[in-house]
């Protein structure tokens, strides 16, 4: 009988070495933030939707964000309406509002769905405005200690996740995109980052980790230098870290804090050019971008240090 070769020890190695985590993520829920610079190669979406699947199959039970934010300002240049970002949200009008609706429930959401059902029948799209998955509330924000009206934007206030689990528990992936009713004005749709949306899920159903794949390899310190990156950090590391943040970091970096802040035992920004780097990050014990954890829980009080 022929002696295993180096690679398939490896190979074996790799498998044994993913039980410790196969058997704690196994049957909780795991929130996955697809961003839309991340989406734009073909061949990584088709791994992204294996990754999905071979979650599923493993018995994690996964639930897709996704964005769309260079689709949708190619759908509006299209029109000829150009894109405006403030604080990393974009400035939209109501006839924007019409565009984002359609490229993020229309198209990517579509696309990601088909992509996966191409492995089975297994996900299904979903948008905050179905079944009341989402309430959205206008929200602004603040540049440079100005007030900035940002049009039909708005930032989700409450989750009604029955649609997700019932979907979950008849065993389906549930595919979301950020648009959300306006609680205020029934009838309005409102703009919200994916990020957020995906933090408001995570907190929502309970998710033990929330993981953002984006177009970079995770946050550094020291950007747009891109020399230090941040492997591991805390909450309130974070929150002090957040005023200096730019552009698309900034969402981004709050939602993670939201979702610690919301009980989810771990957010990760990860980097999606990178095919299958989910899998890394759920099994293996070190992280591949940068982990947000919450504070240290503080040393129960009568119990001192040996
Ligand atoms: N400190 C930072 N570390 C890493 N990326 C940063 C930082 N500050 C700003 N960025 C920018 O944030 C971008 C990611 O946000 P965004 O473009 O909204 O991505 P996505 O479509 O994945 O949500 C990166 O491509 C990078 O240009
Ligand atoms: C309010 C706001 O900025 N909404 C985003 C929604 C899509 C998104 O978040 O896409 P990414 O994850 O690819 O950035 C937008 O219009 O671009």
């Amino acid at each position: 009988m022929a002696e295993p070769t180096d690679l398939n020890a490896v190979q074996a190695q790799t498998l044994i070495d993913s039980l410790p985590w196969l058997t704690l993520f196994r049957g909780r829920t795991i929130v996955v933030k697809f961003g839309g610079n991340a989406m734009v190669d073909e061949n990584l979406k088709r791994a992204f939707a294996q990754d999905m699947v071979y979650l599923h199959h493993v018995g994690i039970r996964p639930i897709v964000v996704h964005g769309g934010g260079p689709q949708i300002s190619a759908a509006l240049a299209a029109r000829g309406i150009a894109s405006e970002f403030r604080g990393g949200l974009r400035v939209t009008s109501p006839e924007a509002m019409e565009v984002v609706r359609d490229v993020l429930t229309g198209e990517v959401s579509a696309e990601l769905a088909a992509l996966i059902n191409e492995h089975g029948d297994l996900a299904q799209a979903v948008s905050g405005e179905t079944q009341g998955l989402f309430t959205g509330q206008r929200r602004g924000t603040v540049v440079d200690g100005e007030a900035v009206d940002l049009g039909c934007v708005g930032e989700v206030v409450a989750v009604d996740p029955t649609v997700l689990s019932n979907l979950l528990d008849a065993g389906r992936i549930p595919v979301v995109s950020s648009i959300a009713p306006d609680g205020d004005a029934p009838g309005q749709v409102l703009n919200v980052n994916a990020d957020s949306a995906a933090a408001a899920v995570a907190v929502a159903v309970g998710a033990v980790k929330l993981v953002v794949l984006t177009d970079v390899a995770g946050l550094y310190s020291d950007w747009p230098n891109r020399d230090s990156l941040v492997s591991h950090i805390t909450a309130s590391e974070l929150a002090a870290m957040l005023p200096g943040l730019e552009s698309g970091m900034i969402p981004k970096m709050t939602a993670c804090l939201e979702a610690v802040a919301g009980g989810v035992d771990k957010a990760a920004i990860i980097d999606g050019r990178v095919p299958h780097s989910i899998l890394l990050e759920i099994f293996r014990g070190s992280g591949v971008g940068t982990e947000v954890v919450p504070d240290e829980p503080a040393e129960p009080t009568g119990i001192k240090a040996g």
